[in-house]
């Protein structure tokens, strides 16, 4: 089956000069939930911005659904719903009015069934003739996933949705994203919260300087990075790792006062147990003994960092 989004080589040089998007290339398949993640200036908005016909490429291309996002730009655009960054909703408007107006946007009938299953969906039903100044932060963001579903798009763009909101509230959005996504639709999100890419993300994508660093299967990704390190404080300082431990995956440090062992979590068994009695037979004893795990957080924060150097 053809990806839903395809891109290739996509370009965007701001006028001015400055190169937001350095060719950027990426498949998303339908069905699934890829999170763009990136620092701060990566690309992440201006790619959205170039899929949704807000900002024109410089060069490249881009396919939704089979359509060019440039020489098809109304066909790609109707199987697209965006939720920005920002929150710009009319404050003395009702909800279910807020709604509404955005389906007819898109050239759309009236589809009253449609809007208060949407409205359902988000929770949001029995707020549908409060005013949107009455709705909290978290309701007003749900309200733009209300406005950016009602014209039943196939491919939804989520730009930073939990931006600046509560633990419980960042919950609920996410529940909110796998239930539309049940319902057959291709999420893609861009977010700061690493946590959030692990909790609901199928694929992650990594951006920096306009460039895509991995596109790798969440799983994956996890499994590759669930690495841990187990410290082990030695009472007396050795000038090597012994002979006798050779077998082990052992590293000398502070000064031979330690010795990290890396370790597989996902694998079968740590060998931590086996590790400890070779030690107590090379007659080493140990003052302490931590554990630190690799985090998808670390390894972003590598990647990005090696893309800066
Ligand atoms: N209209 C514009 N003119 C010139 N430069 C721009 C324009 N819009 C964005 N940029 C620059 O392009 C780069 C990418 O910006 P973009 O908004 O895509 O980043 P982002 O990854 O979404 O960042 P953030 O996480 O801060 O939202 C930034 O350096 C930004 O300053």
């Amino acid at each position: 089956m053809a990806p839903i989004v395809e891109v290739e080589g996509l370009q965007k040089t701001y006028k001015g000069g400055f190169e937001a998007l350095k060719g950027v290339s990426l498949s998303i398949e339908e069905g699934e939930i890829l999170a763009l993640l990136g620092p701060n200036g990566a690309g992440k908005t201006t790619l959205i911005s170039a899929l949704c016909g807000i900002t024109t490429p410089t060069g490249g291309a881009a396919r939704v659904g089979g359509h060019d996002i440039v020489d098809d730009f109304r066909a790609a655009r109707s199987l697209i719903g965006l939720v920005p960054q920002e929150v710009a909703l009319e404050p003395f408007e009702k909800v279910i009015n807020t709604v509404r107006f955005s389906r007819g946007l898109f050239g759309k009938g009236r589809d009253e069934a449609l809007i208060e299953k949407i409205l359902r969906q988000l929770s949001l039903w029995d707020k549908r003739n409060a005013r949107i100044r009455e709705l909290s932060g978290g309701m007003k963001r749900r309200v733009l996933i209300a406005k950016a579903l009602c014209h039943e798009p196939q491919v939804l763009f989520l730009d930073e949705p939990t931006a600046g909101v509560d633990v419980e509230l960042r919950r609920d959005m996410w529940q909110v994203v796998e239930e539309l996504r049940e319902s057959g639709v291709t999420i893609i999100l861009t977010t700061h919260y690493i946590e959030e890419a692990e909790a609901i993300a199928d694929r992650i994508a990594v951006i920096n300087h306009g460039e895509i660093l991995l596109v790798e299967e969440k799983d994956t990704l996890i499994r590759r990075m669930g690495r841990k390190t187990l410290r082990i404080d030695l009472t007396t300082p050795v000038a090597a790792v012994p002979k006798g431990l050779a077998g082990y995956d052992l590293e000398l440090a502070e000064e031979g006062a330690a010795l990290l062992y890396h370790y597989d979590t996902q694998g079968e068994g740590t060998g931590i147990t086996r590790l400890l009695q070779a030690l107590a037979a090379e007659g080493l004893s140990l003052s302490d003994i931590h554990t630190r795990q690799s985090s998808l957080e670390e390894i972003f924060v590598s990647l990005v960092q090696e893309g800066a150097a």
